[in-house]
């Protein structure tokens, strides 16, 4: 059997991210992948901005607590006092308002005190350069502001449009086809009969696909029988998916025919097993343009596989830049030595003192989707890990 990233390495070879590029409203940008690198067409803020509600003022000319100035005009957000202040003068000033030329610091208004004469007093000590923002203080015009690859999250989305961007080029997204292999298998919902288990695994696959950057194809549930299932392989191959998912059959069984359509249909196998658990046997292989990823059948291991292997591939298809991979934390609970598969343990973490600690779900039967969604890490142990204790030092995934 292949370890994990030997698997990986072969599934991601030669694979170039999609060409086509669509140009879409920012609102609807929300997890498409950014096709260009982004520079800034102005500078924020644009101009100095008083970050506080308060006084625009010179701060040597209240630098003795005896001194006031005279207030001589206001500057609001999007209205700005007109003139320059001279020595002696101040300006009533709101968050986000122009800073007028002259003054050199805030006054916050709760130091600040207006005698009866109307004229400013300030009743702590002041100095220059406080509760100012610098003109290009976010970015400046000309500035690189994402990088293509760059997956949009909504920080992003509001830098783009921040920096002039109603409409970004972003890239084609892989299309994935999720496909549920089995006779026993009835929607959710569906009055579910002996013998019968809800089609569950394909909702947290298409999830996966959804998040990584790519559109998922809901092809229903196929019967346990090579001919039905080789008919919605062909449908996706006739559409021109990037990605075929089937989930369940790839195992050894009788009724396993995963590795049967894979024939009879001409794919070119790429890996059947890998050294993992959950999900050792995962079926890889390709067709013309299309990638077949044959996901084993138990809920933990469609997920932990789509996990390690279709996110990072759907994630190359759709050109982003480099992703996370395994993080290092401290074991929160002992750990027994491991056997000869890379074992993924569902896992919770908490941070303690900057560091994380992952802590082992105590039930790891790869049925149980109660586990798995209670899980915000995978643990990775490595094959024929010796025995730890807590405190130790371990890998771990994120998971999203
Ligand atoms: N003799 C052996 N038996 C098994 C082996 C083995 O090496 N030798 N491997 C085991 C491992 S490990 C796994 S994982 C499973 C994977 O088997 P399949 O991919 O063939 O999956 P199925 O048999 O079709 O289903 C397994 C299990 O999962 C349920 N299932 C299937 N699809 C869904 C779905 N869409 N949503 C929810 N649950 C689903 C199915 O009802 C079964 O209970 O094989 C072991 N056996
Ligand atoms: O790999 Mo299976 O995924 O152990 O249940």
């Amino acid at each position: 059997m292949i370890s994990v990233d030997e698997a990986l390495e072969r599934l991601l070879e030669g694979v170039e991210p999609l060409g086509g590029v669509d140009d879409i409203p920012l609102h609807e940008a929300l997890g498409r992948v950014l096709a260009e690198d982004l520079i800034a067409k102005r500078t924020q803020p644009s101009f100095d901005a008083s970050a506080m509600d308060g006084y625009a003022l010179r701060a040597e000319d209240l630098s003795d607590p005896g001194k006031s100035v005279a207030v001589v005009g206001e500057s609001a957000a999007g209205r700005a006092f007109e003139r320059a202040i001279v020595p002696g003068e101040a300006v009533r000033i709101f968050t986000g308002a122009p800073v007028p030329a002259g003054a050199d610091t805030i006054l916050v208004q709760e130091d600040a005190e207006r005698l009866p004469d109307g004229r400013l007093k300030a009743t702590s000590a002041l100095r220059a350069n406080l509760h100012i923002r610098r003109a290009g203080a976010d970015f400046s015009e000309g500035q690189l502001l994402l990088s293509a690859g760059t997956l949009l999250r909504p920080g992003a989305l509001a830098l783009a449009a921040s920096g002039g961007y109603p409409v970004l080029p972003v890239r084609e997204r892989p299309r994935v086809a999720i496909l549920a292999t089995g006779d026993e298998l009835v929607p959710p919902g569906a009055p579910v009969g002996p013998s019968q288990i809800v089609a569950s695994n394909g909702y947290g696959v298409a999830a996966i696909v959804r998040a990584a950057g790519g559109e998922a194809l809901d092809y229903g549930i196929a019967p346990d029988d090579p001919e039905v299932i080789g008919q919605r392989v062909q449908r996706g191959l006739d559409e021109g998916v990037d990605i075929l998912v089937t989930i369940g059959g790839v195992s050894v069984g009788d009724h396993d025919h995963i590795g049967e359509v894979y024939a009879a249909k001409g794919v070119e196998l790429g890996f059947w097993k890998v050294a993992m658990r959950p999900g050792k046997p995962i079926m890889t292989g390709r067709l013309g343009k299309t990638r077949l990823i044959g996901l084993p059948g138990n809920p933990a291991s469609s997920l932990v596989s789509s996990t390690l292997f279709l996110k990072p591939l759907i994630e190359r298809l759709a050109g982003r830049s480099a992703r996370q991979g395994l993080q290092k934390g401290r074991l929160g609970a002992p750990v027994r030595a491991n056997g000869a598969r890379s074992d993924f343990i569902r896992a919770t973490t908490t941070e303690v003192d900057g560091e994380v600690r992952v802590f082992p779900l105590d039930r790891q039967d790869s049925s149980l989707l109660s586990v798995y969604a209670e899980a915000s890490a995978l643990l990775m142990r490595p094959i024929s890990a010796a025995a730890a204790e807590a405190g130790e030092p371990c890998l771990y995934l994120p998971l999203d």
